[in-house]
């Protein structure tokens, strides 16, 4: 129902664009209005990719070029129907996107952007070397509509149309699926993703196939309105730039962002273009130009997240006005913590046996073995540099050991990669939050249920579970830019454990906390062992942490220096002397 409410806006839109672009009679404006759509629908497919994953890609024009080439050469060769050779260019975009894709995201962040920008620059030349400069398609004029030259231009357009709502409701179906999910969570931090248990390569080659595809099928039709196609028209910078520009105006990650940024930019420069191109060459590119500029200075994510903040903030006051951040907080359900009831030692979930790890000459881990039983709660410390978040990215396959197996109910998963490993059992929260801040609590733990679940359903129920057990219900709508450190550490705890992992690698869970929010968190941590959950925390806040936890494992300089029982560790002296300090004898002793 929700799902169906959600197409809506995007028809009723289309019908209205519809309803004016019949009653234009100029035919330059008319073709305006159909490059309207075109342009939505390549920063749409962009978006797709770029706008979900965050890998910025430069080089969009390769698929779109790719596309208008198949278009027209596939007439003019094999005398072929638009109708099929739009579905052709859509495959051989995928195709391309899948080539393409493979190497390239092998390289990260800015590489990955000029990386791309390669792609139709290459493309641009070979076609040019080919001597397919400037293609015009052969006119049908004894079968127009089988090959798709309407003589009224409207057709164009409302065929254009169709192609973009096509287009905006299959992006709205994969934004609240798996794999919208997964592509968020590799924008948010990929390693976060993988330790989620997504196969975070896998998802962005699907991306990339699928986006290629759409900027394909969107630059044949573009062939079919213009009817010639020209290296520079479709492979060009400027066509990139494009995609980039109208996604970026109107709001990246959304998909009304390309939509609004077509519906404002396109007209705007295509007029100017028609006006004054002549006195002022290139005046399409300044605008852009401008766009770019003033987009990055006033709304960095594009004007439909400015407006929706705007919004938000208008009806969020009058909403909440008389509810204070007090009384939200009284809806976070709090646990108290309990005196710690030492676990009897279940099976051996968990066995490290001779773990190293070195980074250049520097070991960082050396010949380190301990067993995780179930239930237990394992707490891990030791001074700043000891080897302790070396260890966790050893456990959840972040870093492949030197040295050494790791055993998950008796099965080596040494050097698996994290979502293997995560599929094994191991869930994980991390030193630095990074939480989705414009989603729902809710939907941010969804991110880390599907490793376990089958449907969008399951996962949404696995979510609200795992929402439940750390007593954020009431606030499970709220988006996460509204919560306190304290609900962030709760809910990155209710994402790790959404995948329903046997094992939890905590880190430092507790850093900036105050006293009683920490002890809020640890009674939260004491009922999910007491429901079966097998813990490793690593922590510096000492008080709580002998309160929390069944036995010690203490590192310094990469190995272990003892493991035990707290009140046994904590008055070791080799413990006292390379981490709790002289302080802490006599705070102990209090
Ligand atoms: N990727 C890396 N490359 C090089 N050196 C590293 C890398 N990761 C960790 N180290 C080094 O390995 C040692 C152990 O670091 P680690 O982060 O595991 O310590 P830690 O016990 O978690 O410290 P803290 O309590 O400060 O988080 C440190 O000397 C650190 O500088």
């Amino acid at each position: 129902m929700l799902r169906m409410r959600s197409f809506l806006p995007p028809l009723l839109f289309t019908l209205a664009y519809a309803g004016i672009s019949l009653s234009v009679t100029n035919s330059y404006y008319q073709l305006i209005l159909t490059l309207v759509p075109v342009w939505a629908v390549f920063g749409l497919s962009w978006n797709l990719l770029s706008g979900y994953t965050g890998l910025i890609s430069f080089g969009h024009a390769a698929f779109f070029g790719i596309g208008a080439y198949a278009t027209a050469l596939g007439q003019i060769y094999f005398n072929i129907s638009p109708w099929l050779l739009i579905p052709i260019a859509a495959m051989l975009g995928g195709i391309a996107g899948l080539l393409i894709g493979f190497p390239t995201f092998r390289l990260q962040g800015h590489y990955f952007a000029l990386a791309m920008l390669a792609y139709p620059l290459a493309i641009l030349y070979v076609f040019e070397w080919l001597g397919f400069q400037e293609v015009t398609l052969p006119i049908k004029r004894d079968a127009p509509i089988a090959y798709m030259q309407f003589s009224d231009p409207h057709i164009y357009t409302l065929l254009g149309l169709a192609i973009m709502l096509a287009t905006i409701v299959l992006s709205q179906v994969i934004e609240r699926s798996r794999f919208g999910m997964a592509l968020l969570a590799i924008k948010q931090n990929e390693a976060a993703a993988e330790a989620a248990g997504i196969n975070t390569l896998a998802w962005k080659l699907r991306a990339i196939t699928l986006s290629g595809a759409i900027a394909a099928a969107i630059g044949g039709f573009y062939a079919q309105v213009l009817l010639v196609v020209t290296p520079q028209s479709v492979f060009g910078m400027l066509v990139s730039a494009q995609a980039l520009t109208v996604a970026m105006f109107g709001g990246v990650g959304t998909v009304w962002g390309p939509v609004i940024g077509s519906v404002i930019l396109i007209p705007l420069a295509e007029i100017l273009h028609a006006e004054a191109g002549a006195r002022i060459p290139g005046i399409q590119g300044v605008i852009f130009g401008i766009a770019i500029v003033s987009v990055i200075l006033l709304a960095p994510e594009g004007l439909f997240w400015r407006l929706r903040d705007v919004l938000r903030r208008r009806t969020g006051s009058k909403a909440t006005a008389g509810a204070t951040p007090e009384a939200a907080a009284a809806n976070v359900t709090t646990l108290k913590p309990a005196a710690r009831q030492r676990a009897a030692p279940g099976d051996v979930v968990l066995e490290v046996r001779n773990l190293s790890r070195s980074f250049g000459g520097l070991k960082a881990l050396q010949d380190v073995s301990f067993r995780l039983h179930q239930n237990e709660i394992l707490g891990i410390i030791g001074p700043n540099g000891a080897g302790k978040t070396t260890l966790f990215n050893l456990l959840n396959g972040f870093l492949k050991p030197s040295q050494g197996e790791v055993l998950i109910d008796g099965r080596n998963m040494s050097g698996q990669r994290p979502h293997v490993i995560c599929e094994a059992g191991i869930g994980r929260t991390f030193q630095v939050m990074r939480p989705f801040l414009r989603m729902s609590i809710l939907d941010n733990v969804v991110v880390g249920a599907y490793v376990r679940a089958g449907s969008d359903d399951q996962a949404r129920q696995f979510a609200a579970d795992a929402v439940a057990r750390v007593g954020l219900s009431a606030v499970a709508d709220r988006v996460a830019g509204e919560l306190s450190t304290k609900e962030l550490r709760l809910m990155e705890l209710a994402r790790a454990i959404a995948g329903q992992p046997r094992i939890l690698l905590l880190d430092e869970t507790l850093a900036g906390l105050g006293h009683g929010e920490a002890d809020e968190v640890v009674a939260v941590i004491q009922q999910l062992a007491r429901d079966g959950m097998t813990i490793a925390i690593i922590e510096h806040t000492m008080q709580a942490m002998v309160r929390l936890v069944d036995r010690f494992l203490v590192l310094d300089h990469g190995a272990v220096i003892t493991e035990g029982l707290p009140e046994v560790v904590t008055r070791d002296n080799r413990v006292i002397e390379a981490y709790l300090g002289k302080k802490w004898v006599g705070h102990a002793a209090n």
